[in-house]
């Protein structure tokens, strides 16, 4: 099966929402490639004013993250029905850092899932492990326990949709990219595990990407593992490297 590659920035906490919309106007251009997906994921305050400057593009815009209530009293949140009336179609949820200095965790992950897919989003979920636990040898077992816990009660025609970022943390911001072998091996273990969990057809239709320090070095090598789907840009996504990342084919 030919999964279509799927190349997402994240902005994380950067650009004002009028920086924002110049960052878009510069990479359109750039990040014209139709064979991929293309998203930004950025910060809530920016989707409007980069769904209005992204208009006419390929370019799809995407939260960083969201609440699993419908509405109601929760100070400071974003409810998935906010996401979807402006024309939001992905979100990330459970990357590394909201899980470190947001007490996520892999039940909340699941919650948020749950609710991303009643409400027709597609969620870009994230899992890597610790140094302490690559060093460790538990890479494997540790990220087949978040995928376990992410996908609890998801259905398989749901899985079938959702995007994977397997993101070692180590990696992340570090300048460290994983190495293609390492990428590769984990992002497989992925695949077998949903595999495990649903069916063939299931794992070989799920999306996973690889993030962490991806760079327009990087990426050619690694988007063409067999079992790596394309990438979530943290730092290189916010430059015009990001439209050599996009068109690491051309
Ligand atoms: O966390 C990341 C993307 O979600 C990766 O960030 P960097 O690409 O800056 O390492």
């Amino acid at each position: 099966m030919m999964r279509k590659k799927i190349i997402a920035g994240n902005w994380k906490m950067n650009k004002t929402p009028s920086e924002a919309v110049a960052l878009v106007n510069e990479l359109k251009p750039l990040v014209a490639n139709e064979e991929v997906d293309v998203v930004f994921c950025v910060p809530a305050i920016d989707i409007i004013p980069c769904l209005e400057a992204a208009k006419g593009s390929n370019i799809e815009i995407g939260a960083e993250n969201m609440y699993y209530e419908e509405s109601g009293a929760y100070t400071g949140e974003i409810a998935p029905n906010m996401l979807t009336d402006v024309g939001v179609k992905y979100v990330i949820i459970g990357h590394s850092e909201r899980r470190e200095y947001f007490a996520e965790t892999d039940e909340t992950v699941n919650k948020k899932v749950l609710k991303a897919f009643e409400h027709g989003l597609t969620p870009i979920i994230c899992c890597g492990e610790s140094l302490t636990q690559r060093e460790q040898g538990i890479t494997i077992d540790w990220i087949r326990q978040q995928i376990k816990i992410a996908f609890l009660n998801v259905t398989a025609e749901q899985a079938k949709t959702a995007v994977i970022a397997y993101e070692p943390i180590w990696a992340i911001g570090t300048g460290k990219v994983a190495t293609t072998e390492q990428a590769q091996e984990v992002c497989a273990a992925i695949r077998v595990c949903i595999g495990e969990i649903y069916d063939e057809a299931t794992a070989a239709a799920i999306r996973i990407q690889y993030g962490g320090s991806v760079s327009a070095s990087s990426a050619p090598e690694l988007f063409a593992q067999s079992d790596i789907d394309g990438g979530l840009v943290g730092g290189a996504s916010l430059k015009p490297d990001f439209g050599k990342i996009v068109n690491y084919n051309k």
